[in-house]
């Protein structure tokens, strides 16, 4: 069995005594991975990242990078992550070439290398432009290029979508898919909003309040997500309908009624029963939960 890239076991961690920012986080990101860091503001997400690049001292726990301790190999674990924590950190009096130029130098890497990157992030036109003209999508993308200047193997990106555009996300997910795909990198990408990221993850892991409510791929999340779906209707007759579906758990709220969604078998029998008792369907809605109503399903599950 391959060694995961990330292992991260039992990380308990606070910045004031008596406070706990986190407990007992466990965390594991196998190679080629992109892996989807969920969960509300304040719920530890950045803390968690800080920990995992030795940003900030592990106080319990264990956090194994590339099958190596972060506490005594760091160095040796950080040539090999790209970084992107809060803010991009670009200069923007300076071109892009230019920034990229500072860092070329810390990294000691070949010149050539700053086309490469600038072409992986679809800057390779812009880079002599001053970064302060640059949108945000494009600013996010040039911090990107410098995270990749030495060639990771891991990308650690923290809420890489904040404050972009639809199409400044639409193309930084397209970049997160290519470096991926093509780069065959493994990337660890946290996101208070899964509809942001759930076209490009294959494994989710969520906290909530400082603790793990799930870890597994994304279908597994979708199996929790999908018995937490109802359905909303309205008809001529609601009151009729709530006693032909006596045997579901049916709730009234002003004209609609809800009911749990058991797949779509059930619905189209639904649906016949309504229409043989000559009842008309006005509305018919799939209510899927969203990040927030999941977290509440995952910390309520028994
Ligand atoms: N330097 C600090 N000193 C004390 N408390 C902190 C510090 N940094 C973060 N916290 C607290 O730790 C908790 C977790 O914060 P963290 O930034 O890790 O969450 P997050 O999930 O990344 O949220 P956000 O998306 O808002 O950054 C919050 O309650 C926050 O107020």
């Amino acid at each position: 069995m391959h060694t995961p890239i990330v292992s991260m076991n039992d990380l308990s961690f606070s910045y004031t005594k008596g406070s706990k920012i986190l407990q007992n986080i466990s965390l594991e990101v196998k190679a080629g991975q992109i892996y989807g860091f969920l969960g509300p503001n304040g719920s530890g997400k950045t803390t968690t990242l800080r920990l995992l690049l030795g940003l900030l001292k592990k106080q319990e726990g264990s956090i194994k990078i590339f099958g190596k301790d972060i506490q005594t190999s760091r160095i040796e674990i950080l040539k090999e992550i790209g970084s992107l924590i809060e803010n991009p950190s670009v200069y923007g009096h300076l071109t892009a070439n230019q920034n990229l130029e500072v860092y070329r130098e810390i990294y000691n890497c070949k010149k050539g290398r700053l086309d490469e990157v600038l072409h992986t992030v679809g800057l390779a036109d812009v880079g002599g432009k001053a970064v302060k003209n640059y949108s945000l999508g494009m600013k996010q993308r040039l911090s990107i290029a410098l995270a990749l200047l030495p060639g990771p193997k891991l990308l650690i990106l923290d809420e890489p979508t904040n404050g972009l555009d639809p199409t400044g996300i639409i193309e930084l997910r397209q970049l997160i898919k290519n470096l991926n795909k093509e780069h065959g990198m493994s990337i660890i990408i946290s996101s208070h909003n899964l509809s942001e990221v759930e076209k490009i993850v294959s494994h989710v892991g969520i906290i909530f309040n400082g603790k793990m409510l799930f870890q597994g791929a994304l279908d597994e999340l979708y199996d929790v997500q999908k018995a937490q779906t109802r359905v909303l209707i309205n008809t001529s007759d609601n009151d009729r309908v709530i006693q032909l579906l006596h045997d579901k758990d049916v709730q009234r709220d002003n004209n609609m009624l809800s009911f749990a969604f058991e797949g779509t078998e059930e619905m189209a029998a639904i649906n016949r029963t309504l229409l043989n008792s000559n009842i008309d369907l006005y509305h018919l809605q799939r209510l899927d939960p969203n990040l927030e109503q999941l977290f509440i399903a995952l910390t309520t599950k028994s």
